[in-house]
């Protein structure tokens, strides 16, 4: 009796980590982060902590509730795919309204807490940046263009100016400078796992571009989206608002993704490209975070 009990207990919570899962808790991570810094930089100070966390929590909920929409309508492209064929939704042992019961569940309290704790602005912005990427990307571009991503990168670019508007009630040129940062950092980052993976998503017959257009134009296009991003990210200190500490971190991380898109497209191998794609995320998060530190002791580039 008491073995069946701690068996059922076990289970219980295999599910409750697996419908976790779903919601795609390191992409979340990094989302949020991102967000927090929006946050961080839209203040001289530190925001006081009755709004910081509120708008936090809720975007990280509003996001997972994407992720998981996106898992739910996209079961049976990921069960015929090894990357993601583990998820519990491609595997069926969540079900459906239990999926989207608990989406629905996550996204709506993420709504709650941004509409009452923080502003409607930003409640409005996070709910069409859910749609747009469960939705509009999900449904719309995935299956049907190779630029899905150029595209469907709007919404995964949103979270620091969701960030930005949840301190301030307000868009500025600020907030779209880093949501910029982040599009068109999206393309390196996707396509050099596409190039990876591409048997994958051969096989669930989705057109991503080194399908559609072949690996040499791929990586010519990760090159190209590398030299846009290190225009990009220069122009924060272009503009003045970031200073000496950001421009020495941004030349080095910059310098690195350069340096493995020339050899990538040079001398293609799926290593090679799999360390692109990790490079990507640690880019993001260094970026981000020489930002913050630089916000906070700025030495400017006069
Ligand atoms: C539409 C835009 C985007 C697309 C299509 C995309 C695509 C992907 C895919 C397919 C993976 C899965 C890799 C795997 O299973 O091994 C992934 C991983 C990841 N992505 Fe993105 N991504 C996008 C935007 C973003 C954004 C905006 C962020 C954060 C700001 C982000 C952060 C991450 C992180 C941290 C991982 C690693 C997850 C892990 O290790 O489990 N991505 N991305
Ligand atoms: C704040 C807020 C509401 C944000 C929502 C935006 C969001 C969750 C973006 C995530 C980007 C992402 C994981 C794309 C991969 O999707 P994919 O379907 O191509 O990857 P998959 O094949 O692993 O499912």
């Amino acid at each position: 009796m008491a073995l069946s009990a701690s068996v059922r207990l076990q289970a219980g919570y295999e599910h409750a980590l697996a419908m976790l899962q779903l919601a795609k808790p390191r992409v979340v991570a990094l989302i949020v982060f991102c967000a927090v810094i929006g946050m961080l930089l839209s203040q001289p100070a530190l925001p006081a902590l009755r709004r910081l966390l509120p708008a936090t929590l809720g975007i990280a909920l509003m996001a997972g509730a994407a992720a998981m929409l996106n898992c739910l309508l996209e079961h049976a492209l990921d069960a015929r795919m090894q990357r993601t064929a583990w998820r519990a939704t491609a595997r069926g042992s969540a079900g459906r309204g239990e999926t989207l019961l608990l989406a629905v569940l996550l996204g709506g309290s993420g709504m709650l807490l941004l509409w009452g704790w923080v502003n409607a602005l930003t409640a409005w912005l996070t709910l069409a940046t859910l749609l747009a990427y469960a939705l509009v990307y999900t449904l719309l571009l995935k299956p049907y263009t190779p630029q899905n991503i150029v595209i469907g990168g709007i919404s995964g670019a949103m979270p620091p100016l969701l960030g930005w508007t949840a301190m301030t009630g307000q868009v500025s040129p600020h907030a779209l400078l880093l949501l910029l940062i982040i599009y068109t950092w999206t393309p390196p980052h996707f396509w050099a796992l596409a190039l990876y993976r591409r048997a994958d998503y051969a096989r669930a017959g989705l057109p991503m571009l080194p399908l559609t257009h072949g690996q040499g134009f791929t990586t010519l296009s990760i090159l190209l989206y590398t030299l846009l991003l290190t225009a990009v990210t220069l122009l924060p200190v272009a503009l003045g608002v970031a200073g000496w500490l950001y421009l020495l971190a941004a030349l080095a991380l910059d310098g690195r993704f350069l340096f493995l898109a020339v050899q990538l497209h040079r001398q293609y191998a799926d290593a090679l490209a799999r360390r692109t794609f990790s490079w990507s995320i640690w880019y993001l998060t260094w970026l981000f975070a020489a930002m913050l530190s630089d916000h906070y002791c700025l030495l400017p580039v006069s």
